[in-house]
């Protein structure tokens, strides 16, 4: 709704204009004054009316307007010294269709920079004590993630935001799946850091990184003497550390059979006993999971355990791959930028559309993490302000290229058929009828080359 159009009527926002907060001044291609705001017009105790037609280095103290009318180029946050004071000035030019300067527009925002200097103190302090409190939050807890953390704004990662916020509270324990670096791990904080247990420590054990035989006494500790090599004084399993907060077990699927039942054990009874121990010791614990792996199918299998899956499967939440969510890859990309840039102290400002259009194509079979690392080696190798595409690593602008003399044809096409098959259900969320019909083929032909391609 244009100005004219809306309740605002052209008195109203004179009113407005004349009245700012900001000295306001507007001048012609010459440098002559044709408008000059009220408070500035105050300050500088001059009229309105009479400044009007006059050049502005007559009215205005170390004004540059004049000069911006010449060159055209806007000048922001420039320092100015007016009747004694320095103030933050910004000088824009205007524009006319055929891209002449016809006049500028300046405006002063601190009438003293010591207001300015208070504010930036201010705000500067109070970052301080939020960063503060956060790494000592993070330090107490454990917890370094959190929902705002997550990056996107798809409509799939907004739902799952939201059900974060809904199952948070509910103390139920969580299975997270997803493919490799889609963030199973921040969703896991921020649940804990969303829940009532925010406040009590949220412990990660990673269950493929453990070798089989340390994984018992990693979950459950050890007393003194237990085993020849156990450390003196024992040691705190994460069962126990995590007591009244929450125990992430990553990579779940990776657990042996005899580790599963001692886990089930320690959830069903709510009590652990470490090696060695005589007695066992109650333990109030939240059990976050996460895996890749198919359980469902690892349990036909009889290498997952039915009695597990249900027992952590009480809300099962599924982390979509990145190339289901392209529309977050905009994002994800300057977030990453700015980043690295912090951290490195490059300039870099964004990406070339034709980057964002590779990016948006690849298929990120490491998901965020592999696209963080790309960002990373991109900004590395870039001496531009934008990233262009000859900073971006080979295999992300090679990728749609045949690997000729490396396959023979039936190989290649069926590697072919395979990615559009996978590609496609995942498109359609598993829905093989419907991925069916948008391959143009018959539900009982789709099942036929899932078996012979071995795809799950
Ligand atoms: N939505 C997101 N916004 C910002 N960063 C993200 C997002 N998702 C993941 N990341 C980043 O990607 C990396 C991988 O995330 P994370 O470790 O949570 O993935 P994962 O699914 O647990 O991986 P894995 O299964 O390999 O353990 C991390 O550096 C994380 O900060």
């Amino acid at each position: 709704m244009g100005v004219k159009d809306s309740l605002l009527t052209d008195e109203m926002m004179d009113t407005i204009i004349a009245n700012a907060f900001e000295w306001i001044v507007v001048v012609d291609n010459k440098g002559k004054i044709i408008y000059m705001n009220d408070s500035y017009c105050k300050f500088t105790e001059v009229d309105s009316k009479e400044v009007i037609g006059m050049h502005v280095t007559e009215v205005i103290e170390n004004t540059r307007m004049h000069e911006v009318v010449k060159t055209g180029k806007e000048e922001l946050a420039d320092l100015q010294f007016i009747r004694g004071n320095y103030m933050i000035a910004n000088r824009v030019p205007i524009f006319n269709e055929n891209n002449e300067v016809i006049g500028a527009y300046g405006t002063v925002i601190f009438r003293d920079t010591s207001e300015w200097d208070k504010m930036n103190s201010h705000v500067k302090s109070m970052l301080g004590r939020i960063r503060n409190y956060l790494q000592e939050y993070e330090l107490q807890t454990g917890v370094k993630y959190t929902l705002e953390d997550i990056i996107g704004n798809s409509k799939l990662i907004t739902l799952l935001k939201e059900k974060v916020k809904q199952i948070a509270a509910s103390d139920v324990s969580i299975l997270i799946r997803g493919e490799s670096g889609t963030g199973k791990e921040l969703f896991a904080h921020s649940i804990h850091q969303l829940s009532n247990r925010s406040q009590m420590p949220f412990i990660k054990l990673n269950c493929a990184a453990i070798p089989e035989h340390l994984l018992e006494s990693e979950l459950f500790g050890y007393e003194e003497g237990a085993f020849t090599g156990a450390k003196k004084g024992g040691k705190k399993g994460k069962f126990l550390l995590a007591d009244g907060g929450t125990l992430f077990l990553d990579e779940i699927g990776d657990m042996s059979l005899p580790m599963q039942i001692k886990l089930l054990r320690a959830l069903q009874e709510g009590e652990v006993e470490p090696i060695g121990a005589t007695t066992p010791i109650q333990v109030n614990v939240r059990v976050i999971a996460a895996t890749n792996r198919p359980l469902e199918k690892m349990m036909e299998e009889k290498r997952f355990r039915e009695d597990l899956y249900y027992r952590i499967h009480v809300i099962p939440f599924y982390i979509p791959s990145l190339r289901e969510r392209t529309e977050d890859i905009p994002l994800l990309v300057n977030h990453f930028i700015q980043k690295i840039c912090k951290r490195t102290g490059r300039r870099i400002t964004g990406v070339t559309e034709e980057v964002l259009l590779t990016l948006s194509r690849y298929r990120w079979p490491g998901n965020i993490r592999e696209l963080e690392n790309a960002i990373q080696a991109a900004v590395h190798l870039s001496s531009e302000e934008k990233l262009t595409m000859q900073a971006l690593p080979d295999y992300l602008t090679d990728s749609y290229s045949i690997p000729l003399g490396e396959k023979t044809l039936k190989e290649t096409l069926e590697d072919a058929e395979k990615q559009a098959i996978v590609q496609t259900i995942e498109k359609c969320h598993n829905d093989k009828l419907v991925a069916a019909k948008q391959l143009g083929i018959s539900k009982s032909s789709l099942y036929e080359k899932l078996k012979k391609f071995s795809i799950q």
